[in-house]
């Protein structure tokens, strides 16, 4: 039986319509034909010519930029072809129908292209997870990281690490493979203890840098907390540079748990605002005050606020190992010298005094916070799931002393196998449709 094709898949790859100009980009083996038939000709390999593009029936739909890739050396490793149309609705629809039309060519599904892509081998795991990142990156912060993963760094060192699990095994496997006659003296053993051990070091050492990864991917939480009417909600607006709360004269406003999100430096952060904190048996307000403590909880930084003219001590009791910074509000009313009283940075909503100093001492603890010595940071539990259990069998490896070299060459079978799960060399069927579904359609 002879077996079917490889699908053609097609999808509009540029943003919305609207727009200035659109691409359309087909893969598989049908480009070339398909896109002889829609522009009269083949282009040369990866040069744009300017060409009429027309439906099966010749009729007219657009002139329009033609780039053929001839697989393997294209995106997705296949034969590809880009129509750069003028980004009109009808004009996309209709380049898109016309596709269609010809044989074993259908619509694409989301991360299609990136998911042959990897399928041909032009991208592993890691780099399909930071292309999404990339995709889905609002900060310059997360741009960076993204790129850094998208092109491979990454990749790089947890293949090296795997590389060198695979020949340790491998020189075990030899000694073994001698040990009839009897014990080498100094054998190569010793040393490849001493390399593990420092691998496994590496590897935790790019576990530590995980939650920095996760602070640039998925944002900085900071909470505003204290006590009612402190100026909270007038702070989160401040920053916000929008009316995102309501704010009153009337201690309690606050109830539930308000949100917006900051660029601060090319961080994403996520500034949460919360009810005042205080004595009270009014219901709604309590539940108010529970959330805000919560929130406080899952937070990365706590603001503390505190009116300038009330009393030095309140009863914010902010949860054991948050960071905290101290913020003093309404200064605005307080025109006479401020005797400095702590560290407290002091601040008016209304005026906009000091909001710029705080904004840079956020900014200087979310630096130190990501200022990892390596540029390898992981942003994801996935990674970090198996950096820690490859991590746990290399020393169970090392610490195997008296088990046997075949027990401990299994450590490291098992080391190397997880570290390939991250890339995606082991076991990655499962994975696939999560990874690639986070992509949109044309990607
Ligand atoms: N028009 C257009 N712009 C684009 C893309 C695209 O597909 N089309 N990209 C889509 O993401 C990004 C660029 N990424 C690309 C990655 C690989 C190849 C490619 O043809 N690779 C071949 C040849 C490499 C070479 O000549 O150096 C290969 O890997 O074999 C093209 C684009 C961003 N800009
Ligand atoms: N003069 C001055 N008034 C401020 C400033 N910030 C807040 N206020 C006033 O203080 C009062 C309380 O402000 P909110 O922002 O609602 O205080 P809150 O901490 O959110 O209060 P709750 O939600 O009740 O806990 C309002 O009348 C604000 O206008 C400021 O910087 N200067
Ligand atoms: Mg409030």
């Amino acid at each position: 039986m002879k077996s079917p094709e490889r699908e053609t898949i097609v999808a509009l790859s540029s943003g919305a319509l609207p727009s200035g100009v659109a691409v359309i980009r087909l893969s598989g083996p049908q480009s070339a034909v398909i896109c002889e038939a829609m522009t009269g000709t083949l282009p040369p390999p990866r040069m744009a010519a300017l060409r009429p593009i027309r439906d099966r029936n010749g009729l007219l739909l657009d002139r329009g930029l033609v780039l053929f890739f001839p697989g393997p050396n294209s995106f997705t490793g296949e034969d590809c072809l880009e129509l750069h149309l003028h980004g009109g609705r009808a004009v996309v629809e209709s380049a898109l129908n016309a596709a269609t039309e010809y044989e074993n060519c259908r619509l694409a599904e989301a991360g299609e292209f990136s998911r042959r892509a990897f399928e041909n081998g032009k991208l592993d795991l890691v780099e399909a997870e930071g292309l999404a990142d990339l995709l889905a990156a609002e900060t310059e912060m997360q741009r960076r990281l993204a790129l850094e993963q998208s092109s491979g760094h990454l990749s790089t060192i947890y293949q090296k690490w795997r590389e060198q699990l695979l020949s340790a095994r491998a020189l075990i496997e030899a000694e073994l493979d001698f040990s009839d006659e009897a014990d080498i003296p100094g054998s190569v053993s010793d040393r490849i203890w001493s390399e593990m051990s420092s691998l496994a070091r590496d590897v935790e050492q790019v576990l530590a840098n995980l939650k920095a990864g996760e602070i640039i991917r998925d944002g900085f939480a900071i909470v505003i907390a204290g006590p009612p009417n402190a100026g909270k909600s007038s702070l989160l607006n401040a920053l916000a540079h929008r009316e995102v709360a309501i704010v009153t004269e009337y201690a309690g406003t606050t109830r539930d748990v308000l949100h917006c999100e900051l660029d601060i430096g090319g961080y994403a952060v996520h500034l949460y605002d919360t009810a005042g904190v205080r004595d009270t048996s009014e219901p709604v307000e309590r539940e108010g005050i529970r959330r805000a403590y919560r929130k406080m909880e899952e937070a990365d930084l706590v603001l503390s606020l505190r009116d300038y003219a009330s009393s030095a001590a309140e009863e914010l009791d902010i949860p054991k190992g948050i960071p905290v910074l101290n913020v003093v509000t309404k200064i605005d009313l307080y025109t006479d010298s401020f005797p400095q009283r702590s560290e407290a940075i002091l601040i008016s909503s209304q005026s906009g005094q000091g909001l710029d100093t705080l904004r840079s001492a956020i900014l200087t603890e979310l630096k130190e916070r990501t200022s990892t010595v390596s540029l390898a940071i992981p942003s994801r539990l996935r990674h970090a799931q198996h950096l820690r259990d490859a991590a746990d069998y290399i020393w169970n490896a090392v610490r195997a002393e008296n088990e046997g070299l075949e027990i401990r060459a299994e450590f490291l079978r098992r080391a190397a196998d997880t570290l390939g799960r991250i890339t995606g060399k082991i076991d990655v069927e499962m994975l696939l449709g999560k990874i690639f579904s986070e992509f949109c359609v044309g990607k």
